[in-house]
């Protein structure tokens, strides 16, 4: 590992000040463990006296967080304009949360300096020398993050390089040049970087905004052009549009350039720890995350299934397993044998020997699918067509004669309560059962629960857990039709099912009857039709 290069991580500074996104404190002590495990060098915890959260953090952080990585450091302002550094309460609130590093936010643009600061350009300079030095002779490892360097750079390079050199001179160990506004490309922070370090001589670091979709490009173009720190946040949270995606820039310096930034072994990690801060922050997962999103390594299309039946080489950039992130299969209209045979060994189907089962199967799937299915979003569903096209038929767990659902509005409540019926035969009865739901869906799903439950009382491990509609267009190749997607859980798995049909309530009916099926048939209850 190069301990040379500092990672620096900010997601519970910056990444908590995405739009959206509220860190308790016991959820910022939660990532920062994940943070610590993952191997970053510094993890940056908030603003202490500026953010009670993050004062709060950082004293419990003292005791709660054992860190075996990372440096704990905070990030606060220099000194006040015309305010002396030992009497300024916020430079105060950094000492006091005993954080062994400082990041310092400071001015490097003369127009922030004197439209916003409301100061001169001598002040700030004067505001970064003294705040530096004096946390220095608290102790303290301090960086400063020049803040809108790069714009600042454009308009006036030498006040920007005078603020480098003053901090450089007080003893701050790395100056981080941001691209606040996130407005550069990489070509620019390149140039930028590489003058800096030639007329500065001090260690740099880059702190990118992805404003013009390059944070990412643009942390790695800084790398190259000699930073010695890369900051980001753990799947690009941040003001605005976000900061670099640390995930990206980490996985992109271990695989692709070949420098050990982490300890050995760590980036497989990588997928885990970003969805469990997912998870934490409850921040939906971006499916098209490089890397570690769910589609990352996902196939749809026949022919690169084909050439995957081959080697997986073929059609990936790297082994899914470099980032602890999985192959999958998709199965759609796209779909060819190849796609069909691989989807189905991950269901647990050889089909590898029978080339004109496979050829149904995907020509009875691209009929489904233009008639409005979807299997990718459905595997549960697929498994169920799998089924019926290996042994002749699908399981059966009962017969159903009729099911009717109705929709009552009740004047003396302000509500309206859908009521089902279902008749069917299970266990060798024909059951007839009624239940109530505040929807034609639950009226259903309680419905059929009634009636089953008595015969397999499995299905109280089951529950449903999503439910999709989707009304497809009419001027497609059918009328308009409704396309029903549930989702269930239970013995300790998650399945999809589809349904269609010309209504929502007949397509539901659909979705929950195969989630059913599919439900009890993988844990191995026998039919007792
Ligand atoms: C680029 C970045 O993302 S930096 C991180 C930004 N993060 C945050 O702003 C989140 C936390 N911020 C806060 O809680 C508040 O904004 C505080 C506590 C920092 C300041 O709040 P207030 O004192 O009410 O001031 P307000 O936000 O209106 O203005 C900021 C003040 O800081 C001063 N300031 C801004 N940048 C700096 C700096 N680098 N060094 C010193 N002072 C600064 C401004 O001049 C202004 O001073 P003034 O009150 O004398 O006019
Ligand atoms: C410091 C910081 O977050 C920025 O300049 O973007």
């Amino acid at each position: 590992m190069d301990t040379t290069f500092q990672v620096y991580d900010t997601t519970l500074r910056d990444g908590a000040q995405q739009e959206g996104l509220s860190l308790s404190v016991q959820d910022k002590l939660a990532i920062a463990g994940h943070l610590d495990e993952l191997g970053v060098g510094f993890i940056e915890g908030g603003w202490p006296g500026a953010i009670p959260k993050d004062t709060e953090f950082f004293r419990r952080a003292a005791t709660e967080l054992n860190l075996k990585q990372a440096v704990l450091t905070a990030f606060g302002a220099t000194r006040k304009a015309g305010v002396a550094v030992h009497d300024d309460p916020q430079v105060q609130a950094l000492i006091d949360s005993l954080a062994p590093a400082i990041t310092l936010v400071a001015k490097s643009d003369i127009r922030h300096v004197e439209r916003a600061l409301r100061t001169t350009a001598e002040e700030n300079l004067a505001m970064v020398t003294e705040t530096v030095h004096h946390l220095r002779e608290q102790g303290r490892r301090v960086f400063l993050d020049a803040e809108h360097f790069f714009d600042g750079y454009a308009f006036d390079r030498g006040y920007a390089l005078e603020v480098v050199r003053a901090a450089a001179q007080a003893g701050a160990e790395a100056i981080v040049l941001c691209d606040t506004n996130g407005g550069m490309l990489p070509p620019q922070i390149a140039d930028i970087v590489h003058d800096v370090r030639t007329e500065s001589g001090a260690a740099l670091g880059i702190h990118c905004h992805n404003d013009t979709g390059c944070a990412v490009a643009n942390s790695l173009a800084a790398v190259d052009a000699g930073v010695i720190q890369v900051q980001g946040t753990l799947n690009g949270y941040g003001e605005r549009t976000g900061n670099a995606d640390l995930v990206t820039v980490l996985a992109d310096l271990e695989l692709k350039l070949g420098r050990r930034v982490l300890p050995e072994g760590r980036i497989q990690d990588i997928t885990r720890i970003a969805h469990a801060v997912n998870e934490i922050a409850n921040v939906s997962p971006y499916q098209r995350q490089p890397y570690v999103g769910a589609s990352a390594f996902a196939h749809k299309a026949g022919l690169h299934a084909s050439a995957i039946k081959v080697d997986p080489d073929l059609y990936q950039h790297i082994d899914p397993a470099a980032v602890g992130n999985d192959m999958r299969m998709l199965v759609s209209d796209m779909a060819g044998r190849a796609s069909i045979e691989l989807k189905g060994k991950e269901l647990g189907f050889d089909l590898s020997s029978d080339r004109e089962l496979l050829g149904e199967v995907t020509g009875r799937v691209k009929h489904l699918e233009a008639r409005g299915y979807t299997f990718e979003a459905a595997d549960a569903s697929f498994s169920l067509l799998l089924t019926e096209a290996v042994h002749g038929a699908r399981p059966v767990f009962c017969e159903v004669e009729s099911w009717r659902v109705i929709t009552e509005f009740r004047g003396a409540t302000g509500e309206a309560v859908c009521e089902a019926t279902v008749k069917l035969t299970a266990g060798g009865n024909r059951v007839v059962a009624t239940a109530e739901g505040n929807g034609p869906v639950s009226a259903l799903d309680r419905v059929l629960r009634q009636a089953l439950l008595p015969v397999y009382p499995e299905l109280d491990r089951m529950k449903l857990t999503d439910f999709k509609v989707r009304i497809l267009d009419g001027q497609s190749a059918t009328d308009a039709v409704t396309r029903v997607l549930v989702e269930t859980t239970g013995a300790g798995s998650v399945w999809q099912t589809v349904g269609v049909g010309p209504n929502m309530i007949e397509a539901s009916w659909q979705a929950l009857l195969e989630s059913f099926v599919y439900g009890l048939s993988s844990m191995g209850v026998a039919s007792r039709v």
